[in-house]
């Protein structure tokens, strides 16, 4: 078991154009192999100037070589959890729908609209015999979001950027790689949505089934392709927007991640210590059958990622 100072509770997932935070000491690489593969790139355990320990996984991998569709986030999900960690902060860079969430603006959304195609792993529980139905009605962690609402605006506007926040909006995840059409584009607006990217499917599906609180802090580059007096976007439109995003998203992980860690922090004397795991203990009584009758691989390969129900008896 790690000691105290070893403790890494807050994982962060870093999008297109995030490939590494700023200001961390490096302590090491580690490149767990999961029952679900290897991650998309060796996690970097870094320190904060205060000693706090963080892991930092670029979901594409270094260099972006993974497709959105080919992500493997079951086994980012399963390495994250293995190293301790219980709460994830994701970044993603995404494409506003909306007129006033303009190119720069960050947000903490508050729901999904699945428009991947089922070819994506989307369960630990995809191929054994053991069934479970997390609960996903509040896909990211309500708790955390609104724990994140205050300081993330305080980081903004301490960079003094005049970047805006947003909360409460809803991402539409597409499968891509193609961008869509405008008709997509479209209908997606009249759906609700507000948001598009590629990415927070299967991701916070897989933080849910592993108990683990999740929240996605969501980087406008594009106004998509619903504007009608306005070109498609185009990768080379993201592009122009990417870099200064990533630099307020480090800003941001440099700001908040050290009171985060505290707040995710059982043993901390903190007012907020434990509120933002409310995920812990959520999959109790979504399990089928009962134990005594899960096969023993299934439930060796299940308690590298839920220990809690499947190792033992
Ligand atoms: C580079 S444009 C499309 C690509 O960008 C987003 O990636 P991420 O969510 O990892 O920042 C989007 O989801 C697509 O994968
Ligand atoms: N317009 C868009 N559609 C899907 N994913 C994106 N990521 C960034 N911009 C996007």
């Amino acid at each position: 078991m790690s000691s105290e100072s070893e403790k890494v509770l807050i994982g962060v997932i870093g999008g297109s154009g995030l490939y590494h935070l700023d200001n961390l000491t490096i302590v090491k690489e580690v490149n767990p192999k999961t029952p679900w593969g290897f991650p998309s790139s060796p996690i970097i355990i870094c320190a904060l100037p205060s000693g706090t320990k963080v892991a930092f996984l670029a979901r594409h991998g270094q260099g972006h070589t993974h497709a959105p569709s080919a992500v493997p986030a079951r086994a980012n999900i399963a390495a994250l959890k293995s190293l301790g960690v219980r709460a994830i902060l994701a970044f993603s860079a995404v494409g506003s729908l909306r007129e006033e969430i303009s190119p720069g603006s960050f947000v903490l959304p508050s729901q999904i609209i699945d428009r991947t195609k089922g070819v994506r792993p989307a369960s630990f529980f995809e191929g054994t015999s053991i069934v479970a139905h997390a609960a996903f009605g509040d896909p990211f962690s309500n708790k955390l979001v609104h724990w994140l609402e205050s300081r993330v605006q305080k980081a903004l506007d301490a960079e003094g950027r005049g970047v805006q926040l947003f909360t409460g909006k809803t991402i539409v995840c597409m499968e891509g790689p193609q961008f869509s059409t405008r008709a997509e584009s479209i209908m997606y607006r009249q759906w609700g949505g507000d948001l598009i990217n590629m990415s927070v499917l299967p991701e916070a599906k897989l933080a849910r089934e592993a108990e683990l609180s999740y929240a996605l802090v969501a980087t406008a580059t594009d106004y998509d392709s619903w504007r009608p007096q306005s070109e498609a976007v185009t990768a080379m439109e993201v592009f122009k927007t990417l870099q200064a995003n990533a630099d307020t998203s480090r800003h941001v992980c440099a700001t908040i991640l050290d009171e985060l860690h505290e707040a995710v922090d059982n043993n901390a004397a903190s007012e907020d210590a434990d509120i933002l795991c409310e995920e812990v203990g959520s999959m109790r009584f979504s399990i089928m059958p009962r134990s005594a009758k899960q096969n023993p691989q299934d439930r060796e390969k299940l308690a590298y990622v839920l220990p809690e129900y499947f190792s033992g008896e």
